[in-house]
């Protein structure tokens, strides 16, 4: 099992159901289980109407090709090899370092998979508590105790956080365009592990 911790809906979204179905196809996991909000936190969130309204129109699309694909991912669904979790933690206040005490049914289902990934900016700013620390501050010391399984992060830098930078690159970054941080012309991925016990 692979957890997505899902961003945006719209074109963002048809991309995460992709990387699922290659993940699935390539036999690299055998269940997906995506995490969108119960509603829209900034606007543009996956809500699990978004979910199904794309497997819906990608099926139902003209294009051979893309209805082929909403068909499989449709099937997916319905053999319960894409599930979609919802959880009311995620549009609480809350960073995510707080989900053990705050959302303890939560924090041990992430622990179940083989890897959780946390999809996008918004998702980035709650791993590493939206605080301005010095940008070489190393990632896994960021997300705090926030260790409930493997993780990944893909985020497309668009707001003034970030962390587990190489001495340097945010100089290097700065003289290429001042608003580096925001512009999303810049992206992070990042991975931390669970400390061994
Ligand atoms: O790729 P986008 O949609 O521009 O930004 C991604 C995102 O997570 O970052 C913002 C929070 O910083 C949210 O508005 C948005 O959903």
């Amino acid at each position: 099992m692979l957890d997505i911790v899902l961003d945006n809906a719209g074109f963002e979204l048809y991309f995460d159901l992709c990387l699922a179905d290659l993940l699935l196809s390539a036999k690299i996991v055998t269940q997906v289980r995506f995490h969108p909000k119960n509603c829209p936190w900034f606007v543009s969130d996956t809500n699990p109407r978004d979910f199904h309204w794309m497997i819906k129109v990608t099926h139902e699309s003209t294009d051979p090709s893309l209805s082929k694909i909403g068909a499989r991912w449709q099937k997916y669904v319905d053999e319960g090899k894409f599930t979609v979790e919802t959880d009311e933690f995620w549009t609480l206040s809350y960073e995510f370092d707080k989900m053990k005490t705050a959302a303890p049914a939560l924090y041990s289902k992430l622990g179940e998979s083989v890897l959780v990934i946390f999809k996008g900016d918004l998702n980035y700013r709650k791993l590493v508590a939206d605080i301005n620390r010095p940008f070489t501050t190393p990632f896994s010391e960021a997300i705090g105790s926030f260790h409930p399984n493997k993780l990944v992060s893909l985020r497309t830098m668009k707001c003034d956080v970030a962390a587990g930078l190489q001495p340097g690159q945010a100089e290097q970054c700065a003289k290429i365009t001042p608003k580096w941080l925001i512009t999303g012309e810049f992206a992070t991925i990042q991975f931390d592990q669970p400390p061994a016990s």
